[in-house]
This record gives structure tokens, C-alpha cells and sequence, in this order.
């Protein structure tokens, strides 16, 4: 199932991966999709869980939050969870044109521990199962990472494994005080299968990521900070909503297109060749320049 194209090697999941995976999890595990009313109402049909957004999100406009919940299991996914997860990055490449940024968290002050084991245990544990799980996993979080929106994971608890990959796609990492990240991979018996390591590569550099994956370093708020897997990091006094709150108000007060635009521009830039960034930037500008946000902001702007 690998493609080694001209330029790239990309990794193909078919539909009947994920339909494969969705009845592996229990009635309680979820991955959810959080709304602004408006889009939470558009989107209804969609295959996603979709729900309203909770309050601490609810001044940020043009926000959604993504909620991965599995209680009994500090909120590793279930093969259901990952069917739900590719749901939830397919309702937001095709219903989210009015959206700046999705959150993503884990419920009641864990992030993630990777995934289940439980699950993995009983039906996963073949090679073919893997492969699979890998397949999906990857796609759903090359997909997430390309989505032209700011994605935030807030890490509270722990972000374990396929956890700690998961953080990888996001844009930025907001790191609750107590927040332990562990690539344990390496003490499973195997390495990242859900993307992680070629991110992991991008954002803290060879030397740290081959450190972290191969001593499965328990990587502190403080040293997440220090080597760029963190880009910001909540105290006891200033929880990790109000940091989120701080962190995304400057972004969610611009007109999505614009932050929209930013994404799509700069996750090319860092993506493909520069001649086809070129390609990217010039079509962009041309889609914004006129725009509503712009001829607003050249009416504000007074000749002299
Ligand atoms: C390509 C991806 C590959 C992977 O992701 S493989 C999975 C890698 N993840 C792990 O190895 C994480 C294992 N878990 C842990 O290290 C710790 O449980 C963790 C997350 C740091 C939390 O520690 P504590 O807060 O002390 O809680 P605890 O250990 O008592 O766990 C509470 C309950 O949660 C369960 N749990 C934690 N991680 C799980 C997982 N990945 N799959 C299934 N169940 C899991 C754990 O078994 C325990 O259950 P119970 O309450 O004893 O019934």
C-alpha cells in the first residue's frame, strides 16, 4: 500500500480500511466534532458525531474542538475512535469554509495514551492489522495536518505513543503544566506508525527526535519548550483554557480566509517544492486580494 510517486511516497487508505476499523471500540468511546451553532447545524448529516461547542471555546470565534474520550483507557483510540477521527478531518475539509481553527483535546485531563491496547490486543495485532492501522492513522493525520485551518492540540495528562504522534499533527502544542509526552514506541517493540516520526523529524530536528524515540525520554513541559515540540506552556495559575483562550484570540479575531490563506501557503511552503509554493502563494493572493477582508481593510485605511 505504499506509492513511491516521482516526488513522494504516500500512504493509501481505502474506505473499507476505516469501515474495517469502526466496530472495534465500545458505546462510550468517541471522537466528537464541536461546532459553532450555525456550522453545528449544516453539518448534521455529515458521518461525524458533531456537538455543540463547550464553553470555554465558545467566545473563540470560528473555532471547532475536536474531543477524543475513552475513560477507562486515559483516552486511547479504539478502532472506532480512528474511524470517528477520519470523519470528523472529512466534515472539516468539506464543511469548514468558515472556520479558522480546530482544537484538539482529550477529555477529563488525559490527551491521549496512543492507541488502545486492549483493541490492538484482540484484533490488531497481526501484521495486516498494523499495516492497516497505520494506514488509516496516517492518512487521517496527513489529512488533519493539511487542513487549511490553525490546528491547536491542548496536551493535558498524558500523550503517550500513537498520543504523542498525534500531537505532532497539529500546528501548535499547548502544553498543560502537567503534561507528559512519551514517544514509547521503542518499548512497545516498534516505531511511530501514525506519521509521527517524519513530524517529529520536522519540528525539533534529527538529533532530538532520534533521542526521544530511541531512549523513550519522558519530555517535560519546561524541555518540550526548549526544543520546539511545545509552543507554549500554562501554569498553575493560568490554566490551560485561559493559555489556549490567549494564544488563539489574536488568530480567531481575522477573517478565516485570511488565516485560511496563511495555512494553505505556509503548509506548502513546508511541504513541496518551491516552485509549486510559488504556484500557491500566487493563486492565494489572487483569491484574497479584493476579498471581503481586504477591501475592508482598505477602507479603513485612510489616503492621506
Ligand atoms: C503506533 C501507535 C502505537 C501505540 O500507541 S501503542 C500504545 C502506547 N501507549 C502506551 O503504552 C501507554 C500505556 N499507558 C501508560 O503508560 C499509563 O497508563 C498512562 C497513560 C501514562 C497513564 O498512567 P496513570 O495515570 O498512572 O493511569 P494507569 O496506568 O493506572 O491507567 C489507567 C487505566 O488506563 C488504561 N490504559 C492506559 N493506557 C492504555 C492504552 N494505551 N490502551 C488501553 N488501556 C490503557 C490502564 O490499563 C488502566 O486501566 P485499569 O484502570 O487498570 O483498568
Amino acid at each position: 500500500m505504499l506509492r513511491r510517486g516521482c516526488r513522494r511516497l504516500s500512504v493509501l487508505c481505502r474506505p473499507q480500511d476505516i469501515e474495517h476499523l469502526r466496530p472495534l471500540g465500545g458505546s462510550d468511546d468517541y471522537v466528537k466534532l464541536h461546532l459553532p451553532g450555525n456550522l453545528a447545524t449544516s453539518s448534521a448529516h455529515t458521518h461525524a458525531c458533531i456537538g455543540a461547542l463547550p464553553s470555554w471555546a465558545s467566545a473563540l470565534p470560528h473555532t471547532a474542538v475536536i474531543e477524543i474520550r475513552n475513560a477507562p483507557a486515559r483516552n486511547a483510540l479504539s478502532g472506532k475512535m480512528m474511524a470517528e477521527l477520519a470523519d470528523v478531518v472529512t466534515t472539516l475539509e468539506s464543511h469548514g469554509n468558515a472556520l479558522s481553527a480546530v482544537v484538539l483535546r482529550g477529555a477529563d485531563g488525559h490527551f491521549c495514551a496512543g492507541a488502545d491496547i486492549r483493541v490492538a490486543k484482540a484484533h490488531l495485532s497481526s501484521p495486516e492489522g498494523g499495516a492497516l492501522m497505520s494506514r488509516v492513522m496516517t492518512s487521517t493525520l496527513t489529512r488533519l495536518r493539511q487542513l487549511p485551518l490553525i490546528s491547536v492540540a491542548i496536551v493535558e495528562g498524558a500523550a503517550m505513543g500513537g498520543g504523542a504522534e498525534l500531537t505532532t499533527s497539529c500546528d501548535f502544542r499547548l502544553l498543560a503544566h502537567n503534561a507528559r509526552l512519551q514517544f514509547v514506541h521503542a518499548n512497545m517493540g516498534v516505531s511511530p506508525g501514525w506519521g509521527g516520526a517524519a513530524r517529529l523529524v520536522k519540528l525539533v530536528g534529527r538529533q532530538h527526535a532520534l533521542r526521544l524515540l530511541a531512549r523513550t525520554e519522558k519530555v517535560s513541559p519546561v524541555h518540550a519548550l526548549a526544543i520546539g515540540l511545545a509552543d507554549e506552556v500554562s501554569t498553575p495559575e493560568v490554566d490551560v483554557e485561559a493559555t489556549a483562550h490567549r494564544f488563539l484570540e489574536p488568530i480567531c479575531s481575522k477573517h478565516p480566509h485570511v488565516i485560511r490563506g496563511l495555512k494553505r501557503v505556509v503548509g506548502h511552503a513546508d511541504d513541496i517544492v518551491l516552485d509549486q509554493m510559488r504556484g500557491e502563494e500566487y493563486a492565494v493572493f489572487q483569491e484574497l486580494w479584493g476579498g471581503p477582508a481586504n477591501l475592508e481593510a482598505l477602507a479603513r485605511h485612510r489616503t492621506k
